[in-house]
C-alpha cells in the first residue's frame, strides 16, 4: 500500500563525501530528486548518497519500517534521524538480517518520521543498476508480504528441482539428449533465482561463496540461455527443420559463451547489457521458430509455444527495467519466476508427450512388419515364428499339431485377365474367407504370393482335412465377386500333421509337397501328407481342458 502513494521524497547525491558531512547538511542543496517517485535506482560503480524526506508524518504506531525491494547485490547503510551510526542492510554478508525474507531490505523505524524529517542512504549498487521499490511500512504487512513471498518461491524453486530430477530420470531412462538439455535449463535457473533472490543465504557458506559476487548471477544466467538453447533446438528439431533459426540460435548461444569467458575476466557492466540484448533476441527468434514448426505441422511446437509466450513477455518485461525503460509492477517479483516454472512444466509435459508419440510409431511399426498389409494374415517371418512355436508346444506337451497349406488356382491368369488390382481384392476375400473358418486359436499367414498357411494346434490330420475341405468349399461354392467383376477361384491344399521329432520346415516341406500333388491332380482339391508314424495323439477332451 505504501509503495501506491508514498509520504516521502527520495533525492540523490551524486557524490560520496564522508557521512559526518553529509549528516552536518553540508551538501543539502546539492541532493536531486530521483528520476521516479518510490524507486531507487543506483547506476554508479560506486556508493552514492539519497535522501528520503517524509512529506507527512509516519506515525511510530503499527511498528513502521523501511523496506527496500529486490536489493540483489546492493547494500545500504541508512542513518536514522539522530543517530550517528548508520544500520547497515544487505541480502547476503555483513548486514543480512535474519528476520525477514531476502525479498527486500528491511530497516525499523521505532520512532516514526516527523513531516519534514530525512532518512539518509549510502547505496552501494556494485553497478548491478536493478531498480529498487521504497516503501515505508507497518511491520505486520512487512511480515505478511515476507511469508507470500516465501511461499511463492518455495513452490517455485521445489517445482524447478523437481522438474530437473524428473528429467534426470528421463534422460538416464531413455537416453534422449533433450532432457539433458532441459535439466541444465531448469538447474541454471533455479541458479540464478537462489543468488539473484538471496535465498543462497540459507547455506552461509555457499553465500559467503556465491552470493556476493555480481558474476555468479551472470554466470547462471548465461548458461540458463545456452542450455535452453540447445534444449529448443533438439526439441523443435530446428538442425534439420529450420536451418537458418538453427544458426541464429547458436549464434546467440556462441554471443552468451563468450560473454561467460568474460565476465570471469572483466565483470564488466556491459556484460550485463550484451546478455540481455541475447536474451530479447532469443525471445523473438523462438516465438517465429514455433510459430513456424506449427505452421509445419509439428503439433508438439504447439506445448512449447504454449510454455514459451509467458517467458518470453516476462523476460522482455524484465530486460526492459534492467535496461532502463521503466519500473515493473511489485507482483514481476513473482511472475518471471513463475512464468520459468510453468514453462518447465510445459515443457516436461510436452516431452512426454512426445515420448508417447515414439512409442506409438514404434508399436506400428512392429505392426507392420509382423502383419501382412494386403490380406491382414501374419507375415512370413511372423508366421514362421509362430509355427515353429507351436511345434516346440506340441512336442513338449505331447499333443498333435497340423498345417494346411494352400495356393489359388491360376492366379496368373486372374491377374492378366482382370489386373493386378483385381488380383489383390480377390487374395483378400479369400484371406477373409479362410480366417471366418478357423478357431480362434489357429493362426494364418501368407507365405508367398498367392500361398497361404494355416496352422491348427491340437489337430490331427483327420481333422486338418477336414478343415481344409472346408476352406476349399468356401472358395469354390460361391464366386468372389467385387467391383463388378464376378469370378470364380479355386485352392489346391495341402494338409500335414506333425511327427515325432519333426521341425517346422519339415512339416511344412510335407504339407507343400501335398499342395503340390494336388496341383498335379488337376488343382481344386486337398491332399493329405501320405507319411504318417508316431504322431501325437490328442487326448480325449476332458484331459484338454484340464
Ligand atoms: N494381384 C497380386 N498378384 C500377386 C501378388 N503376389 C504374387 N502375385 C502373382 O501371383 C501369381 C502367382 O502365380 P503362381 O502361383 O506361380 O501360378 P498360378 O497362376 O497361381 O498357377 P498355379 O499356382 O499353378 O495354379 C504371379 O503371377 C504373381 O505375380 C499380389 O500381392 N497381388
Amino acid at each position: 500500500a505504501g509503495a501506491d502513494a508514498p509520504a516521502f521524497q527520495l533525492a540523490r547525491l551524486d557524490a560520496d563525501p564522508v557521512p559526518a558531512r553529509v549528516l552536518s547538511g553540508e551538501f543539502e542543496d546539492r541532493f536531486k530528486p530521483g528520476a521516479r517517485k518510490a524507486v531507487i535506482r543506483e547506476e554508479a560503480d560506486q556508493p552514492r548518497w539519497w535522501r528520503l524526506t517524509a512529506t507527512s508524518a509516519v506515525s511510530r504506531a503499527g511498528q513502521p519500517q523501511l523496506v527496500v525491494s529486490s536489493p540483489y547485490l546492493t547494500v545500504i547503510e541508512t542513518w536514522r534521524p539522530g543517530e550517528a551510526l548508520p544500520v547497515r542492510r544487505a541480502l547476503i554478508g555483513q548486514g543480512m538480517d535474519g528476520l525477514h525474507a531476502p525479498r527486500a531490505l528491511v530497516v525499523p523505524l521505532p520512532d516514526g518520521l516527523r513531516a519534514g524529517q530525512s532518512l539518509y542512504l549510502r547505496v552501494d549498487g556494485r553497478g548491478a543498476s536493478v531498480p529498487m521499490r521504497v516503501a515505508i511500512q507497518p511491520e505486520a504487512e512487512v511480515h505478511r508480504a515476507d511469508l507470500v513471498h516465501v511461499a511463492w518461491r518455495s513452490a517455485v524453486l521445489v517445482s524447478l528441482l523437481v522438474l530437473a530430477v524428473l528429467s534426470l530420470g528421463f534422460w538416464i531412462g531413455i537416453r534422449e539428449r533433450s532432457y539433458a538439455y532441459l535439466m541444465a535449463t531448469l538447474l541454471a535457473q533455479v541458479g540464478y533465482l537462489a543468488t539473484m533472490g538471496g535465498e543462497l543465504r540459507v547455506w552461509p557458506a555457499a553465500a559467503e561463496v556465491f552470493g556476493t559476487d555480481p558474476r555468479t548471477v551472470r554466470l547462471f544466467a548465461l548458461l540458463a540461455i545456452i542450455a535452453g538453447n540447445f534444449f529448443i533446438g533438439s526439441y523443435l528439431e530446428l538442425r534439420t527443420r529450420q536451418p537458418r533459426v538453427q544458426r541464429i540460435l547458436d549464434g546467440c548461444s556462441l554471443a552468451a559463451a563468450v560473454l561467460l569467458a568474460v565476465t570471469f575476466a572483466l565483470g564488466a557492466r556491459w556484460v550485463s547489457l550484451v546478455g540481455n540484448v541475447v536474451v530479447l533476441v532469443i525471445a523473438g527468434t523462438v516465438v517465429v521458430a514455433t510459430v513456424r514448426a506449427i505452421r509445419q505441422g509439428f503439433s508438439t511446437a504447439r506445448l512449447l509455444l504454449l510454455s514459451w509466450l509467458p517467458l518470453a513477455v516476462m523476460v522482455t518485461l524484465r530486460v526492459g527495467e534492467l535496461l532502463g525503460g521503466w519500473v515493473n509492477p511489485p507482483w514481476m517479483a513473482h511472475a518471471l519466476p513463475a512464468a520459468m516454472a510453468f514453462s518447465g512444466l510445459v515443457v516436461t509435459i510436452g516431452l512426454a508427450e512426445q515420448l508417447q508419440q515414439l512409442r506409438r510409431d514404434r508399436d506400428h511399426a512392429s505392426r507392420m512388419a509382423s502383419y501382412d498389409a494386403l490380406t491382414g494374415a501374419s507375415s512370413r517371418p511372423a508366421i514362421e515364428e509362430q509355427l515353429k512355436t507351436a511345434v516346440r508346444d506340441a512336442h513338449r506337451l505331447d499333443r498333435p499339431l497340423s498345417v494346411v497349406f494352400f495356393d489359388i488356382d491360376r492366379f496368373k491368369q486372374i491377374n492378366d485377365v482382370h489386373g493386378h488390382r483385381i488380383g489383390d481384392q480377390c487374395l483378400r476375400i479369400i484371406a477373409l474367407r479362410t480366417r471366418n473358418r478357423l478357431r480362434t486359436y489357429d493362426q494364418m499367414g501368407r507365405y508367398g504370393g498367392d500361398e497361404l498357411v494355416v496352422v491348427l494346434p491340437d489337430t490331427e490330420q483327420h481333422e486338418a482335412l477336414g478343415v481344409a475341405e472346408n476352406l476349399r468349399s468356401a472358395v469354390n461354392c460361391r464366386p468372389l465377386s467385387m467391383d463388378g467383376v464376378v469370378l470364380e477361384a479355386s485352392l489346391s491344399i495341402g494338409v500335414a500333421q506333425l511327427q515325432q521329432g519333426e521341425t517346422a520346415e519339415q512339416l511344412l516341406e510335407r504339407a507343400d509337397a501335398a499342395l503340390y500333388a494336388s496341383k498335379a491332380a488337376g488343382r481344386d482339391r486337398v491332399s493329405g501328407s501320405t507319411r504318417i508314424t508316431g504322431t501325437h495323439k490328442a487326448l480325449p477332451t476332458k484331459e484338454v481342458v484340464s
